[in-house]
C-alpha cells in the first residue's frame, strides 16, 4: 500500500484540539491546549507520568469530557459526542482482552456487535489475523498466548473496525525490552501499511523518536514543544524538553558566555563532544576545554566520561565503543583530558519561548 506523508498533507486535520482544558476538582490536569493532527501521521504525546497525555487521549476517545475548548475530528465537533459516535478506537496498555473467548472471537467481538454477517466477518478476522501475523493462533485463548502476540491481537481487535484514527496508550508497556524494540518496528510498519492516524501515548523517550512522525512533549498539562523527533532532540526549545529527550549537557548563561561567547543557555548532546589530548591541536569553529575525568560509565555500545572542566562545568562526553572488544579503554578516571566540540554543535534553548503548535 502507498506510503503517507503527513507532514505534506494539507487536507482538513484528522484531530484538532482548540483551547483544550481539563479540569480534576481544583487540579488543571491539561492547560489550554492547541494541537492538529494531519491524517495518517504517526503522532507520539511524550512526558513523564502526570504531565496530562493519558487525559488528553481520553478526550479524544471521548471517555473524558473536557473543562474547555473544542475536539474536531476531520472537521467535525464531537467534543459532547459519545464515544461510540467517534471514529476512533482504543488499544489499551493492559490489552483488555476477553479472556474466555478465543483470539479469533476477541478479533471479531467489534464486527459481532455491529451485526456484520459470518462470511464477511470469518474474511476480515483472517485478514486482520494476517496483518499481525498471528493467523496461526486463531483458536487459543489468550491466556495462551505471550504478551507480545496478546498486544498485537489487541491491535488487530482495534483495527478490523477501520477506525479512521487510533488511540494508544502505552501499548507496548507491559513488553520487556527486547520485545518492545521487536514490537515498535512492527507497530511502525503496520501503521504504514493500514495508513491510519495513530495518536501513541509513552513515556519512554527513545520510542517516541522511533516511532513517530511528530511528537508532543508534555510538562506539566502543557505541550513544551511540538515537532520531528530530529527537530524536538537536536532543537529543544526549553529545558524541559532537552533533557528529557535523552541525557545532554545543560550550559548556563554564564557559561555559554566563557565558553561560546554566547550567555544564552544551550544544550550540548554527549556525542557531540570529543575527547583530545591536552595538548593536541584545536581547529577553527572547534571549543576546546580542559579538564579531569571524574567518571567513567561503560554501557556496552558505547561510554561516557564525566569530565570536570577548569571552569567548573561537568560535561558528559559520549563516545561509541568501536575499537576491538579486548582493548582497555585508553581514558580512566583521572586523566587530564582536552574536550572538544564544534561550536555549531551548541544549540541555544530558548527555555521559555514556546514554539507554534500544530
Ligand atoms: N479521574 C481523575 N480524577 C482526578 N485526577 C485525575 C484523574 N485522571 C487523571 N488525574 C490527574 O491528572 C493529572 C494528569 O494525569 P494523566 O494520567 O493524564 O497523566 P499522564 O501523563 O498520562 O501520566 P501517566 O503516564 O502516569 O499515565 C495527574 O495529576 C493525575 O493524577
Amino acid at each position: 500500500m502507498a506510503q503517507h506523508s503527513p507532514m505534506t498533507d494539507t487536507s482538513t486535520a484528522a484531530v484538532s484540539l482548540r483551547g483544550i482544558g481539563k479540569q480534576f476538582g481544583d487540579l488543571t490536569a491539561v492547560k489550554d491546549l492547541d494541537i492538529d493532527i494531519q491524517p495518517g501521521e504517526f503522532f507520539s504525546m511524550l512526558g513523564p507520568s502526570g504531565s496530562g497525555k493519558t487525559t488528553v487521549l481520553r478526550m479524544i476517545a471521548g471517555f473524558e469530557e473536557p473543562t474547555s475548548g473544542q475536539i474536531l475530528l476531520h472537521g467535525a465537533d464531537v467534543t459532547r459526542a459519545a464515544p461510540f459516535d467517534r471514529e476512533v478506537n482504543t488499544v489499551f496498555q493492559d490489552y483488555a482482552l476477553f479472556p474466555h473467548l478465543s483470539i479469533s472471537e476477541n478479533v471479531a467481538y467489534g464486527l459481532t456487535v455491529r451485526g456484520i454477517d459470518r462470511a464477511q466477518k470469518r474474511r476480515l478476522v483472517d485478514a486482520a489475523l494476517e496483518q499481525v501475523r498471528l493467523g496461526h493462533v486463531a483458536g487459543r485463548r489468550p491466556s495462551q498466548l505471550s504478551g507480545g502476540q496478546r498486544q498485537r491481537i489487541a491491535l488487530a481487535r482495534a483495527l478490523i473496525l477501520r477506525p479512521k484514527v487510533l488511540l494508544l496508550d502505552e501499548p507496548l508497556g507491559a513488553l520487556d525490552k527486547q520485545l518492545r524494540e521487536q514490537m515498535q518496528i512492527e507497530l511502525k510498519q503496520i501503521q504504514r501499511e493500514v495508513g491510519i492516524t495513530f495518536i501513541f501515548v509513552t513515556h519512554d523517550q527513545e520510542e517516541a523518536l522511533t516511532l513517530s512522525d511528530r511528537v508532543a512533549v508534555f510538562n506539566g498539562g502543557k505541550i513544551e514543544q511540538v515537532g520531528s523527533p530530529r527537530e524536538v532532540y537536536e532543537f529543544p526549545q526549553t529545558a524541559f524538553v532537552a533533557g528529557f529527550l535523552g541525557v545532554t549537557n545543560l550550559i548556563s548563561p554564564e557559561a555559554s558566555q566563557q565558553l561560546l561567547d554566547d550567555g544564552r543557555l544551550h544544550s550540548l548532546r554527549p556525542e557531540r563532544v570529543h575527547l583530545a589530548e591536552l595538548a593536541a591541536g584545536v581547529e577553527p569553529g572547534t571549543v576546546a576545554v580542559a579538564g579531569t575525568v571524574a567518571e567513567t560509565v561503560y554501557a556496552g555500545a558505547h561510554t561516557r566520561y564525566l569530565v570536570d572542566t577548569e571552569m567548573g562545568l561537568r560535561i558528559i562526553s559520549e563516545k561509541q565503543n568501536t575499537h576491538t572488544p579486548r582493548t582497555e579503554p585508553s581514558v580512566r578516571r583521572g586523566d587530564r583530558v582536552s574536550l572538544r566540540f564544534q561550536r555549531d554543535h551548541a544549540t541555544a534553548v530558548p527555555d521559555e519561548a514556546k514554539v507554534p503548535v500544530g
